[in-house]
């Protein structure tokens, strides 16, 4: 199940209340590499006409790469929807694969069709749903691994689903398949549950908002669970690796002992407790119970506020925590990623000024890059914005 030398690092288990996760199956170092994974489909955020405004970017409709003003752009021969490749190669491969001609077909219908005034959250909901039953096509291996993650439906996503199940299959029905609503209820769950976000170049923030390129899904880091203070994130590459530039890795963030579940955060770790239990109630099906929830929850509206919304340590408890004596403490509650650890009533105050990307409204992870000769690496890399820091702990 996994592979790439990462089943000996982590083991695939079965937890009560929280189905199939994943576990170190020896002691992982802060910085290790603990997954590399590829996608099974990755499809654009973008709208089906996609804006035509100098001031948005443009993406390869194969390798998701910026495309940028000097590239050799290729647009796809036989459609007239504005699908760009970054060389004859991402053409070559996307007409193959992602843009095969029922792909390309299918989408410029869609763009004929009423999907193009709906919010833009159901047109990327259609884009997924061709890309999944275009799988069927291309690779029914990988089809039937999506079959396998997490997700069934729920009738709160219904009127979503009948609309899209109804434009599909009036609109475009993949050649091979026999569509039903329940597979269209089960494959959109599994892409709310699943779906990585890729995330646009820093570079192109907007009003401190950074938008989402293209979603991936990926079936082995699909297995990790969710904690607000996780103890690894992961990392992608889009623009800067030379090749499989789609793919993700996942590093451990600190120190974990073996038979620890590895977990990542579903979304920004500087999110408040009542947004983060809405989010992962609404969205993800769960109540968290993770030791931050568990301390936070009996925090009164006051002490909330250390964090603002935007994140920020508020000055007052900053200054408690980077005081010598409060140091030692924050460590020690760390190392025990557990809440008995500290007596104070913000025992992950030191996740946050140590892990927590300080570039304004970037709301970044940090993880340590790998160690090298077995030694931990003295930089922090921002999951986000990529900044380096030097981390002051490591000496
Ligand atoms: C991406 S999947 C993670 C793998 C999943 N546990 C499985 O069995 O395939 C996301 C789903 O896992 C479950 N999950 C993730 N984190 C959890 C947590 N901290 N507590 C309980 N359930 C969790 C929820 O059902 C969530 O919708």
């Amino acid at each position: 199940m996994l592979s790439d030398g990462s089943e000996s690092l982590l083991r695939l288990a079965e937890m009560e209340g929280r189905g199939r996760a994943l576990v170190a199956s020896q002691p992982l170092r802060a910085g290790q590499i603990v997954l590399k994974d590829s996608p099974i489909l990755v499809y654009s955020s973008l709208p089906l006409i996609k804006p035509g405004s100098s001031a948005s970017a443009s993406y390869c409709d194969n390798c998701f790469r910026t495309l940028l003003p000097s590239a050799n752009v290729m647009p796809c021969p036989s459609c007239s929807h504005h699908h760009l490749f970054c060389s004859p190669n991402c053409l070559t491969m996307a007409t193959a694969a992602s843009h095969s001609p029922w792909v390309c077909q299918a989408l410029s219908r869609l763009c004929d069709s009423p999907l193009i005034s709906q919010p833009l959250e159901r047109q990327v909901q259609a884009r997924f749903l061709i890309a999944a039953y275009n799988l069927v096509l291309i690779s029914p291996s990988c089809f039937q691994v999506l079959l396998s993650l997490q997700g069934q439906g729920s009738p709160s996503d219904a009127s979503a689903v009948q609309f899209l199940h109804f434009i599909v299959s009036s609109l475009c029905p993949p050649p091979s398949l026999s569509l039903s609503i329940e597979l269209t209820a089960a494959l959109l769950a599994k892409d709310k549950l699943n779906a990585f976000g890729l995330m646009e170049p820093i570079s192109l923030q907007q009003d401190g908002r950074r938008s989402v390129r293209a979603y991936g899904i990926y079936p082995k880091a699909s297995f990790f669970n969710h904690d607000c203070l996780p103890n690894a994130c992961r990392f992608d590459y889009l623009d800067a690796a030379p090749d499989q530039n789609t793919d993700i890795i996942v590093r451990m963030i600190h120190d974990v002992p073996q038979g620890r579940e590895i977990c990542l955060s579903y979304f920004p770790v500087n999110l408040n407790f009542s947004t983060r239990q809405k989010r992962l109630a609404e969205d993800y099906g769960f109540n968290c119970d993770c030791d931050r929830c568990k301390v936070e929850a009996n925090w009164s509206d006051n002490e909330a506020d250390f964090i603002d919304d935007n994140g920020n340590v508020e000055a007052e408890e900053e200054e408690e925590f980077m005081d010598e004596d409060s140091d030692e403490q924050m460590i020690a509650s760390d190392s025990e990623h557990g809440v008995e650890a500290g007596n104070t009533n913000f025992p992950h105050a030191y996740f946050f000024f140590r892990y927590m990307c300080s570039r304004e409204n970037c709301w970044g992870t940090l993880a340590p890059l790998p160690p090298s000769d077995g030694a931990p690496s003295k930089v922090l890399e921002c999951n986000v914005c990529g900044n380096l820091k030097n981390d002051e702990y490591v000496r």
